[in-house]
């Protein structure tokens, strides 16, 4: 790495280091001074000890001689009282210190995670997801979870009582021989200052084997590519690439840190050099009779304990908590553009559509796209009746879906609600009319109850909240997987979790099948299924949209899929292509008319006839 580079990562990660105390600061203004208050008590009370110490060596000899009931011997034993209590006091500020930054530590922790979820949670659109520049941003800040941001606090408090400690001992000095103390803590600072640019460059976070490195610890450790791993028999050349990044990481770490050794080494010397003059003159001052044996002590032990203003106690800790923090400030201001203010004015969407959805020259296209998915789409979806969106892949269905719940935008055009632009409508009621299990529906790590109650989540702590998630799961034939689970609706459905079961893809669709019901029980009028199907054969697919269709009978339903014979039952069907509608009509009616529908429909239609006849045949 360039010695630019160093500066400018060296400035990044101080810059770093402020934000992250500031936002400490402001987040715990009192608990973080008491933090200080510990460590500074922490770091003077050793003071008070070899003050104490000196005090002992000085009355000792005469308290030998006069005895111990002399005015000598009772100030030795009061001496020897308050280090006892400067022991104790030591032992329980330690004590106290280290409660308290666990306790600080854990708060930082869970502080900053709750401000990214909550940054990430105030957009209500896809915006921090799907635009490249916010989408990094967002990855940048997700990743403070790695971290353990609250090391800042371990790290502050490790370093603070050091500072704290090597002052004290300048004071210490100070009170002997102020000039000598002036001298050394000069140098002191000098060498604090280089040892930390030392730190700077001899941690390689920016090192790039490093991260080639962790990369292949991952590559090994991960079970999503265990079994690749295996069976291309790569084991043994990634845990040998791995000791040879390893290897250049430590090369790397030595190279920089050549950097600065000479300046290290006429650094010591010279501290040492001065320890050592300032020993010497005080001794033969002591010989002389001009410093008595407890200023002599007490310089000895001070200097001693100045070294400490240069160590770099905790400063792993503080860097490995304070390098997210600016990710997390910035991932704020990025969120901010996209999280409109709450609009009063917003009109309520409950009961809505009882007539109609209607997209009206709508323009659409993903940031950092040339091509717009949809530019000038006119779709009229009639409240109550069931609409089939067919289209090759890519055509723009998911993001038809996406634009219907508000979780996209359009550039141009309207989609009108009942006539009521979806723009002004209160997103989070509209959210409540429509329930959507996409492609990519989440199967929740959680109880089975909160996996179907979370299509009416308002819902979920009332007393009748468990018959409602019965019967939601009853309707979409779910009822028989919550029977055989071992703890019913408390059973969570992951094996990663104790008593937890894993389930098969179709007992998911189910789930999430009930999850929706469950949204219509509480006023849900817009269903929507984006083919949820992946790994279902073909049957099970026709079963799953079959029920689906029965189920939202009479409401406003929208089904995406690619097979057609799983379509054809809806009332309506049109075709996306280039980004408009190019058919429309019944499944008869498009079949007649000899269009792109039809051409597609035939052509799947004998591939699943000869694919069916290779099966009996076979
Ligand atoms: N988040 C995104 N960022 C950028 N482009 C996207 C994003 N999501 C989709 N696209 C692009 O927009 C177009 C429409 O995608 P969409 O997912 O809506 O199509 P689809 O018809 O649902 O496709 P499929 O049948 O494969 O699910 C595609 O070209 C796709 O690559």
């Amino acid at each position: 790495m360039p010695g630019s580079d160093i500066r400018t990562d060296e400035r990044r990660r101080r810059s770093a280091r402020r934000a992250a105390l500031g936002v400490l600061l402001r987040a715990f203004p009192g608990r973080t001074t008491l933090l200080a208050i510990l460590a500074l008590l922490g770091g003077i009370l050793p003071t008070g000890f070899a003050l104490l110490v000196a005090q002992l060596v000085d009355l000792l000899p005469v308290a030998v001689t006069s005895g111990f009931d002399s005015a000598h011997g009772r100030r030795v034993i009061g001496t020897l009282i308050g280090i006892g209590v400067v022991l104790v006091a030591q032992e329980l500020i330690r004590v106290l210190r280290e409660l308290h930054s666990t306790d600080l530590y854990r708060r930082l922790d869970e502080y900053l995670l709750s401000r990214v979820m909550a940054t990430t949670m105030s957009a209500p659109r896809l915006d921090l997801f799907e635009d490249p520049e916010l989408a990094a941003a967002t990855n940048r800040a997700v990743r403070i979870a790695r971290y353990g941001p609250g090391e800042l606090v371990s790290g502050l408090s490790y370093r603070w009582t050091s500072v704290a400690q090597g002052l004290a001992a300048t004071a210490l000095v100070a009170t002997v021989w102020p000039l000598a103390a002036a001298c050394l803590l000069v140098l002191w600072f000098v060498v604090s200052r280089h040892l930390r640019a030392d730190f700077y460059r001899a941690n390689p976070f920016w090192a790039e084997p490093l991260r080639r490195a962790v990369y292949l610890k991952r590559l090994t450790l991960m079970p999503e590519w265990a079994k690749e791993l295996r069976v291309f028999g790569l084991t043994d050349f990634v845990v040998r690439r791995f000791g040879e990044e390893w290897s250049r990481v430590m090369d790397e770490l030595w190279r920089t840190r050549r950097v600065g050794y000479r300046t290290t080494t006429v650094l010591t010397v010279a501290i040492l050099v001065a320890n050592l003059a300032v020993i010497l003159l005080a001794v033969r001052d002591a010989l002389r009779g001009a410093m008595d044996t407890a200023s002599l002590v007490v310089l000895i032990q001070g200097l001693f304990a100045m070294a400490l203003i240069a160590a770099q106690d905790g400063d792993i800790w503080i860097e490995n908590g304070a390098i997210p923090v600016p990710d997390v400030l910035a991932h704020e201001r990025a969120a901010a553009k996209v999280t409109p203010a709450p609009d009063p004015t917003a009109r309520p969407a409950t009961g809505m559509p009882r007539r109609e959805i209607r997209f009206d020259n709508v323009r659409f296209g993903y940031p950092g796209r040339d091509r717009p998915v949809f530019d000038g789409l006119d779709l009229t979806i009639e409240a109550g009746r069931s609409l089939a969106v067919v289209g090759l892949n890519g055509a723009g269905k998911t993001t038809l879906i996406k634009l219907l719940t508000g979780l996209v935008q359009p550039q141009g055009g309207r989609i009108l609600v009942d006539g009521v632009d979806l723009a002004e409508l209160d997103l989070v009621s509209w959210r409540r009319m429509v329930a959507a299990i996409f492609q990519d529906f989440v199967r929740y790590q959680l109880p089975a109850r909160e996996n179907i109650g979370f299509g009416a989540v308002e819902t979920l702590t009332d007393p009748r909240a468990d018959d409602r998630i019965l019967a939601a799961a009853r309707k979409a034939g779910a009822d028989a997987i919550i029977e055989r689970l071992p703890a019913g609706l408390d059973t969570i459905l992951s094996r990663r979790h104790d008593g937890g079961v894993d389930l098969s893809g179709g007992q998911w669709q189910r789930i999430a099948l009930a999850r929706a019901m469950a949204a219509v029980g509480t006023g849900a009028r817009v269903l929507v299924l984006d083919e949820p199907t992946a790994h279902l054969d073909a049957r099970a697919e026709a079963d799953l949209y079959d029920r689906f269709l029965d189920l939202t009978y009479g409401l406003t339903s929208i089904v995406i899929s690619h097979r057609f014979s799983t379509v054809r039952r809806a009332d309506r069907i049109v075709v996306l292509d280039g980004g408009r509608i190019v058919e429309d009509g019944s499944h008869d009616e498009l079949v007649a008319a000899g269009g792109r529908y039809a051409t597609l429909f035939h052509a799947q239609a004998m591939r699943y006839y000869d694919l069916t006849a290779e099966a009996a045949d076979g």
